[in-house]
């Protein structure tokens, strides 16, 4: 079986991305949407993106942004992901396909499979993605989705393992859980996460 997929989001420092790369994160994410404590610009997620080696994707996660402002700052900042976060469709999805980049669809609805929308990766997140607060899928009622997807939304290095055992997601993505203010991460915090999701129990 492959490994659990492990994201770590909101990255805006150098220390921390090689934090997340050394500790074996397969994707990282910097937040392009406004009014962010994790906001970074164009030219500051290139650099950083610079670090990060082929084999682990960088993403660029956007909220509420047309297709053409997701674009530039993507191709701005060389990232190889783009996360969509607002009330983009399919048609927004297949206008991004074009550019060879792997789409992550974010969500807090009921969805019944990735794909639907022309997405690589679904992201089941909370209502309010980067606070912090957890969601309900630890209840009796969540139903997983098909394929591949990723469970956000809360997780910390203390609950990830139970949260990977109540819903069998594919992959994990974290930002809150892993800083020690807000806005700021801990590489000690990101080194735990992703030790703690990847520990065989
Ligand atoms: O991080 C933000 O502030 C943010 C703002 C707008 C859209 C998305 C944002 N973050 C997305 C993520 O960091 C993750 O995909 C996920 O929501 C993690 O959230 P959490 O671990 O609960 O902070």
């Amino acid at each position: 079986m492959a490994d659990l997929f492990v994201k770590i989001c909101g990255l805006r420092t150098a220390p921390d991305v090689d934090a997340a790369v050394a500790a074996g994160a397969d994707a990282v994410g910097f937040v392009f949407a406004p009014g962010s404590p994790r906001t970074v610009d164009a030219a500051g997620a290139r650099e950083l993106a610079a670090r990060v080696p082929d084999t682990v994707l960088t993403v660029g996660v956007f909220r509420g942004q047309s297709v053409e402002e997701v674009r530039r700052l993507a191709e701005e900042s060389g990232v190889r992901g783009v996360q969509l976060h607002g009330e983009e469709g399919p048609e927004d999805f297949a206008a991004l396909r074009a550019e060879g980049r792997t789409l992550l669809r974010a969500t807090s609805g009921r969805v019944e499979r990735c794909g639907d929308y022309g997405e690589d990766l679904l992201l089941l997140d909370a209502p309010d993605p980067g606070s912090g607060r957890p969601w309900n899928w630890g209840s009796a009622d969540f139903t997983a989705p098909e394929g591949r997807w990723l469970l956000a939304g809360g997780l910390n290095p203390g609950n990830v393992r139970e949260a990977l055992a109540a819903t069998g997601a594919w992959g994990v993505d974290v930002s809150s859980g892993v800083e020690r203010e807000r806005g700021v991460k801990s590489p000690d915090l990101i080194r735990a996460f992703v030790e703690a999701a990847r520990a065989r129990t």
